[in-house]
């Protein structure tokens, strides 16, 4: 269970993206990217617009059985166009446990997997990350968030003792 939450802002996101591209134009050129679907959606379209890559696929894996349960990941979509993975970038947006990359690398073992934040756990499993993340820290996507009214101090009721 997460003790500590990591906000993470819409210009962040997008300049880890911008960073994790500028490491990935010496890796490539690459075919296609491969998003790892949700997270990995927006990342992914950030950095093939730097690395100018305009063939797109997604792979979609659900690890959840219910809100609390973990079951075996299932893969919903297949990433049919990127074959075995050869010349191609998967990118999401975190590893965590690293469940979720195991899954994608075993469908995809030739390519190359990067993502923006990775926690211990998950680091082995990725070849690039940019921000690591401690395993107890909980990070919050820009969509996942919403600026909200935060009263003044002067205005917050005194503790009662
Ligand atoms: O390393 P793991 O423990 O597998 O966790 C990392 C995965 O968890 C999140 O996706 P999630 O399954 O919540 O779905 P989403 O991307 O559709 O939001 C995140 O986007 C990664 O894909
Ligand atoms: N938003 C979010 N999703 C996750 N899935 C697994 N770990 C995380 C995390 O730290 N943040
Ligand atoms: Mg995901």
């Amino acid at each position: 269970m997460a003790t500590n939450y990591a906000t993470v802002t819409w210009d962040q996101l997008h300049r880890d993206a911008r960073l994790l591209s500028e490491t990935l134009m010496s890796r490539g050129p690459f075919r296609g990217i491969v998003a790892v679907s949700r997270g990995g959606l927006i990342p992914a379209a950030i950095i093939a617009r730097e690395l100018d890559c305009r063939l797109i696929e997604s792979i979609s894996v659900v690890t959840y059985q219910n809100e609390e349960e973990r079951g075996e990941p299932r893969i919903i979509k297949d990433p049919v166009a990127a074959g075995d993975g050869d010349g191609f970038l998967v990118i999401d947006d975190l590893v965590d446990s690293g469940v979720t990359a195991q899954a994608v690398r075993k469908r995809l073992p030739k390519a190359v997997f990067a993502c923006l934040y990775a926690k211990p756990s998950g680091k082995p499993l990725t070849d690039l990350f940019v921000v690591e993340v401690p395993q107890d820290t909980w990070v919050l996507f820009p969509w996942d968030t919403a600026p909200l009214f935060v009263p003044p101090l002067a205005r917050k009721p005194a503790p009662t003792a």
